[in-house]
């Protein structure tokens, strides 16, 4: 069984504009609400792939309910906690040109509600694949990823972090089977700027001596890398009409673990990781399989080392 958690959910409210002017009013030509947030979107994609997942997390206020009702259309297994501060609503600027994302902080979860998330947390088993996705709300400690792996890893099962900063380096010694910084991110957790594409790879194999058992580098545009024990591999970012980028990196993740858990191929989950990644890029809200499938066949995976 595949579960996602998603601690900090959020409305997306994606805005077109013809162009952003920050200091002034700006309209809107065209707007859209979509359910978000890491996990959730991981969810998602894994359902196009046919696989199920339960996706757990908070939700809470007013704004929860209005989730839970955007969520329904896509009819995923979900086990939310309820809380009683607001599911956030994060904001997605686009223009022709560029995006812009402003992500609010979350709910205030209360220790009482944080217990009740830890006490409904399945007995996981051998074979199960846990991935823990996205920002903390608030009032959540940066131990909580770390709380829950060793409960994964300790029931026999795997799991996948997909987080930034020290949630995620505390996480790697207890082995996580994928990690997925993009390259901003990458630089940032050693505080170190990238001149070329080995630079990067050392810094991912730094992640697997940390104890990551594999590595994706997701690079938008410029595509990505998968950097393993003994490899490390190379794909591009086919050209297309990028029309709403956020979730691309979920999309990938969802597509990796997916054929992994299926194939065990490495070389082939990364490549229909980074067809699901392109494919969300090229569409407004997540991909579909069709899109998948017609975007994997213009990725090519080069074997760098
Ligand atoms: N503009 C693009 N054109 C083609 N492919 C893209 C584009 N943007 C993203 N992708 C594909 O999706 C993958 C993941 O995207 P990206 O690096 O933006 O992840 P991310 O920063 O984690 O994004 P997010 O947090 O919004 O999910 C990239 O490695 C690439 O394969
Ligand atoms: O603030 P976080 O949790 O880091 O990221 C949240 C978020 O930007 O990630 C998803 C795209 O990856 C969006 O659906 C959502 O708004």
């Amino acid at each position: 069984m595949i579960y996602t958690i998603t601690a900090n959910p959020s409305i997306d409210y994606v805005l077109q504009l013809s162009q952003l002017k920050s200091g002034s009013i700006n309209r809107a030509i065209d707007d859209v609400k979509l359910p978000g947030g890491k996990g959730i979107n991981v969810s998602r994609i894994l359902q196009q792939l046919g696989l199920d997942s339960t996706a757990l997390g908070f939700i809470g206020g007013a704004t929860g309910t209005f989730f839970t009702t955007l969520l329904s259309a896509h009819q995923l297994q979900t086990d939310f906690v309820r809380v009683k501060d607001d599911t956030r609503i994060n904001i997605k600027l686009k223009t022709a040109t560029e995006e812009t994302e402003i992500n609010g902080q979350g709910p205030a979860i209360t220790t009482a509600e944080k217990q009740t998330f830890l006490e409904k947390l399945t007995p996981f088993t051998q074979g199960d694949v846990v991935i823990m996705s996205g920002s903390l709300p608030r009032n959540l400690d940066n131990n909580f990823y770390l709380e829950i792996a060793q409960q994964i890893t300790q029931q026999g099962a795997e799991f996948v972090i997909d987080t930034t900063g020290q949630a995620l380096l505390d996480t790697l010694q207890l082995g996580p089977l994928v990690v997925k910084p993009n390259h901003h991110e990458l630089a940032e957790l050693f505080a170190t700027t990238f001149n070329n594409l080995d630079d990067i790879i050392q810094a991912a194999k730094r992640l697997l001596q940390l104890g990551a058992k594999h590595v994706l580098v997701s690079m938008a545009g410029d595509g990505a890398l998968l950097v393993t024990e003994k490899h490390a591999y190379q794909c591009n970012a086919p050209h297309g009409q990028v029309k709403n980028s956020v979730g691309a990196g979920d999309s990938m993740i969802a597509g990796f673990v997916g054929t992994y858990m299926q194939t065990h191929d490495l070389q082939e989950s990364f490549h229909y990781g980074a067809a699901c990644g392109s494919a969300t890029a090229f569409c407004e809200d997540l991909a579909t399989l069709s899109d998948i499938n017609e975007v994997y066949q213009k990725i090519t995976v080069t074997q760098l080392q």
